[in-house]
């Protein structure tokens, strides 16, 4: 009311004015978290963005682009101050989006930020956002490709430093940059294939040209092929690596799970067969995500329900990444070779890294030495832990073990050139090589057909950037994201 009087009938007007220009689709939400909190941001996008800014404070002109400024936040309808807050404006092109937008950081308490909220929405041509709009308008302007969309959306999930670091650097557009590269040797590549196809007739492109080409292609072929075969680091990066205890009943793999997880998430029993379904927890391991599965105990069951349990156990097995093979240490022989034969008869012959722990150490009673001995000695064995859930011994070994080998697993995420993130980025690379094989081929017979295969090869890589026909993937890479990103 205060201001109203002030303004005066001509003021008012003007306010009016001010408030009617305000056209356009111009989106609203708030981008810090849900709930109670010291501070909240609320951000605007798109035309209206200067308007909405002037509504609220009230003031004829924004503050200086880019630069933090102290207003009084009003609600126009009623001229109520709402808040004394921080307001910020970003001129497009140089915005997150790309377009013209508008931050308001007020005082996070519920009724605040529901009346600027409302406030807002009052105004004609804006509306509120929709999950991802923000970062979907940014890649419309080009101010990110997917695969730094991709980075945004990991950047924000992530949970562990080393998660960070790769996010962080494909949000950057590391990752985007290299595969613009590579399609731009293959523009290249297939601009000299063109120019020999239409000119060679006329001597004026040599031969060379054409045996250049071939050793681009296949250069790029290896490079592509090498990026594939990273042993998947980023992707386990990116989701956990899945870590499957595994053993025969009752030898304390419930117990493992609970200690390493720091709660009691699986049911503990001296009941041989007490887990059934498999229970999964989130692990930070030396700053590696660790997705831990603790799974029943591996017999031939004759309850229905137990052989369900095991089925899983097995099933789980087939798709981890890493094993934590437990056996009970006061049941298996010393000798190493016996024991190999031990865990071989358990589990089945793969490739998975495995890490065998010995439990119920607390209970050997003399043998200790011997086996012991088997564990540092067994050059045939996976790495080998005399373990106590009991007593906690052997768990910081364990710890330095899993640490080592998701190290291993998944890689230094700021080493070498960065790694593969998402099976969409494989599946196009693996059609992208498929295409350059044939143009190998192809290129005998003729080189229209190769030429046409390098086409391919590069919209294949035009895809995962979004460079090229991106519109059934968005909706997918985008399904992930929150309100106000
Ligand atoms: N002394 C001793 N007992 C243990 C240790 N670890 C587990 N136990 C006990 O062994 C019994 C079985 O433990 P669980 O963790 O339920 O074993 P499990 O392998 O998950 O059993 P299933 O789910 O039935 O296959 C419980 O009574 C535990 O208290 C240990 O390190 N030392
Ligand atoms: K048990
Ligand atoms: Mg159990």
């Amino acid at each position: 009311m205060a201001l109203r009087r002030a303004l005066g009938a001509a003021g008012r007007r003007w306010a009016r004015r001010l408030c009617s220009a305000v056209g356009g689709d111009t989106i609203f939400a708030v981008s810090s978290g849900q709930g109670r909190c010291a501070v909240a941001v609320i951000r605007t996008s798109g035309p209206g963005s200067c308007g909405a800014l002037r509504c609220l404070t009230g003031r004829r002109e924004p503050p200086p682009p880019r630069l933090l400024a102290l207003r009084r936040i009003r609600d126009p309808a009623t001229a109520e101050t709402l808040d004394r807050g921080l307001v910020v404006w970003f001129p497009g092109p140089h915005s997150f989006t790309g377009e013209d937008c508008a931050e308001l950081h007020v005082h996070g308490g519920p009724a605040v930020v529901s009346g600027v909220l409302r406030a807002l929405g009052r105004l004609p041509g804006l509306r509120p956002a929709e999950p991802g709009e923000f970062t979907r308008r940014a890649f419309r302007r080009g101010k990110l490709d997917l695969t730094a969309v991709e980075g945004l959306g990991d950047l924000i999930r992530a949970e562990t430093e080393a998660q960070r670091r790769q996010a962080l650097r494909q949000m950057e557009g590391e990752l985007g940059r290299l595969y613009q590269r590579w399609s731009e040797t293959l523009t290249q590549a297939l601009a000299h294939l063109e120019a020999y196809i239409d000119f060679s007739e006329d001597d004026n492109v040599e031969e060379e040209v054409l045996s250049q080409v071939d050793a681009t292609v296949r250069a790029l072929e290896q490079e592509i092929g090498a990026h594939l075969q990273d042993g998947r680091r980023g992707e386990l990066l990116r989701g956990g690596v899945h870590t499957v205890i595994a053993g025969p009943p009752n030898v304390g793999k419930s117990s493992l799970l609970n200690l390493l997880c720091q709660r009691p998430a699986a049911i503990v029993s001296p009941v041989a067969g007490t887990t059934r379904d498999v229970v999964e927890v989130a692990l930070n391991v030396g700053g590696y995500p660790l997705v831990l599965s603790d799974t029943a105990g591996l017999r031939d069951a004759t309850d229905p329900v137990e052989q369900e349990g095991v089925s899983r156990a097995r099933d789980r097995l087939q798709q981890a990444d890493l094993v934590l093979a437990v056996l009970d240490a006061t049941a298996v022989p010393t000798e190493p070779a016996a024991l190999g034969a031990a865990l071989g008869s358990l589990l089945p012959p793969t490739s998975t890294p495995c890490i065998l722990v010995l439990n119920k150490a607390d209970l050997l009673r003399g043998g200790q030495g011997a086996l012991h001995d088997a564990c540092t000695r067994g050059d045939t064995l996976p790495p080998t832990i005399l373990f106590s859930c009991k007593t906690g011994e052997g768990l910081d070994h364990l710890l330095e073990l899993l640490a080592r080998q998701l190290a291993q697993l998944c890689g230094d995420p700021l080493a070498g050139s960065p790694s593969l993130t998402q099976s969409r980025h494989s599946l196009h690379l693996g059609d992208c090589v498929a295409a350059l094989v044939r143009y190998g081929r192809e290129r005998r017979w003729d080189l229209g057909l190769a030429a046409e295969q390098l086409r391919l090869a590069r919209r294949h890589l035009g895809r995962i950037t979004g460079h090229v026909g991106a519109e059934d993937v968005l909706d997918i890479i985008f399904r992930d994201f929150c309100v106000g990103k």
